[in-house]
């Protein structure tokens, strides 16, 4: 009995001096937050719920502090500017190998072989990702997802036209499906959307070493480790116009990866495919269920465009065996804010990074002084929220980057800051497919389906909560039940 109630009066003594004390930050530059454990420093409150740690933080201390986590010295920036110049920063003064290292540990299970394994990821998986998925080349590796994608929802239809079903799978299953026939190939297993769903789930408590019931999840892995390694052995690519598949499996075998680490470097790769998609996907839909006016604007769009009222397309099938390149156009100029309206709200913090070298990062006309050893985080949330910047900040507003002449082929930003795609050297390799994909989803459902809360659980839609525990992008562990209506169109099933 005595160390639990010992450890209960340190943890609410803690926080009461968290919440109470007139905090006077150590008189250094960047200000301190001050903590009571020597090498803990603030890792509780950081790992209880680093979304609001990091923002308590900012309203007392402003947008640049120091904050020791768990023997870490972190520098957290939240202005746009600085954090675009850490993305933009050379490797060898900040370097993200960090962030690569925990991937591999925390998703992949990968405890010997990281130097070898990181090695093929960033000099050769990185570039082949960069080249296939660039937007020149995109429509070569996708031809097959809309069609997959689509017969994937499909499934829905036939049944579960009067159940309620999960909004999470709806998205996101088809989703995993259809992105990994178009790099994978046929033969990659496509039946693992469950064991993904469950690992994914699983991957913010691992990151934070959080309690949390691994079992399931652990097996989850070990299946999808499994099927992959059988998926690297047949080393069968069944089209040979699955130019990804193609090159992966020749860039294993001229690099000597097999077994158990080829899996575990696909599973890693696999995860930063899907993780950051399928949950913004999720939430693009959440915001519009939760906006009937928001909805009505995107769908119109879409239906205008399906129905060729514009000349644009004549029918689904036409729009869905477009070039990507044709979706990026102004006839969905909504839609696409939609989508950057969503990246901005669902964004948490990137760019962590640890310097090699005494530094200096750029301020305005002042430096943020970084010393060998510390880390930075870029607290891009706080970016996205500043009021000054994006009035209404907490708010889905689904033209907020609508508001200039559509420019084809560029990131639709409005020109404000916008960071959930990263940026400079490491700027997200897979954003072109991201937001093809996002598009693609939504232009399906939408068409095909009015999609209404679920009557056993309320017959108000309200936007489900968000996990605390959540990186990268938010989450959330509600399970959102929604009922579909097939609606009259094209479109019989
Ligand atoms: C909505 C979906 C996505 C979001 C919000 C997102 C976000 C990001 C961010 C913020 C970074 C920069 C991280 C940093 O520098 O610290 C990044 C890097 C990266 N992303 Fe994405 N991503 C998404 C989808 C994808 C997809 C579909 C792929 C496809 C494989 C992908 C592949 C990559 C790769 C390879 C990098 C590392 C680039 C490098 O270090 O050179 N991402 N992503």
């Amino acid at each position: 009995m005595l160390l639990p109630t010992l450890a209960a009066i340190c943890i609410l003594t803690t926080l009461a001096w968290f919440y109470l004390a007139p905090f006077s930050p150590e008189r250094t530059s960047p200000p301190r937050v001050p903590s009571l454990f020597p090498w803990l420093g603030c890792s509780p409150w950081y790992i209880l719920n680093p979304c609001a740690f990091l923002a308590r933080c900012h309203q007392r201390y402003g947008p640049v502090f120091k904050v020791l986590l768990g023997g870490w010295e972190i520098v957290v920036v939240s202005s746009g500017d600085v954090i675009s110049s850490i993305f933009s920063a050379d490797p060898r003064h900040l370097c993200n190998d960090l962030m690569h290292h925990e991937m591999f540990h925390v998703v992949a299970g990968v405890r010997t072989n990281y130097a070898r394994l990181h090695d093929i990821m960033i000099h050769k998986l990185f570039p082949l990702v960069d080249k296939s998925l660039s937007r020149r080349s995109l429509g070569q590796t996708t031809q097959p997802f809309a069609r997959v994608l689509f017969s994937q929802v499909k499934k829905f239809t036939q049944n579960h036209g009067l159940r309620a079903v999960s909004l999470m799978q709806l998205v996101q299953e088809p989703l995993y499906i259809a992105t990994n026939v178009a790099l994978f190939g046929s033969s990659f297993p496509l039946d693992t959307y469950k064991d993904f769903h469950s690992l994914d789930k699983s991957v913010p408590y691992r990151f934070s070493r959080l309690p949390f019931w691994y079992w399931p999840s652990s097996c989850a892995r070990e299946r999808l480790l499994a099927q992959i390694r059988d998926y690297l052995q047949r080393g069968e690519v069944a089209d040979c116009d699955d130019r990804f598949a193609l090159a992966l499996m020749e860039t294993f075998k001229a690099n000597d990866i097999q077994g158990l680490d080829g899996s575990r470097l696909v599973l890693t790769f696999l995860w930063g495919l899907h993780s950051n998609t399928m949950n913004t996907l999720f939430w693009l839909l959440a915001f519009l269920l939760a906006d009937p006016d928001a909805l009505a604007r995107v769908r119109a769009e879409i239906d205008t465009a399906v129905e060729g009222r514009e000349g644009k397309f004549t029918g689904l099938e036409m729009l869905l065996a477009s070039d990507p390149d044709e979706l990026d156009d102004p006839c969905f100029a909504i839609l696409t804010s939609a989508v950057m309206e969503t990246m901005r709200l669902t964004a948490l913090h990137a760019a962590v990074r640890k310097a090699e070298c005494d530094f200096d990062l750029k301020q305005g006309d002042t430096t943020i002084p970084i010393k060998k050893g510390e880390y930075v985080l870029g607290n891009v949330r706080a970016a996205h929220m500043d009021e000054t910047i994006y009035p209404c900040a907490h708010e889905f507003v689904v033209d907020r980057f609508a508001g200039r002449p559509y420019r084809k082929g560029q990131i639709q930003t409005n020109g404000k800051p916008f960071l959930s795609l990263g940026g400079g050297r490491h700027i997200c390799k897979g954003r072109w497919l991201a937001i093809y994909e996002i598009k693609v989803v939504a232009i399906i459902l939408l068409r095909l389906f009015d999609i209404s809360p679920s009557p056993e659980k309320s017959a108000v839609w309200s936007l489900p909560r968000v996990s605390e525990h959540s990186i990268g992008v938010i989450h959330t562990q509600d399970e959102v039940s929604v009922q579909l209506r097939l609606r009259q169109h094209e479109y019989s099933g």
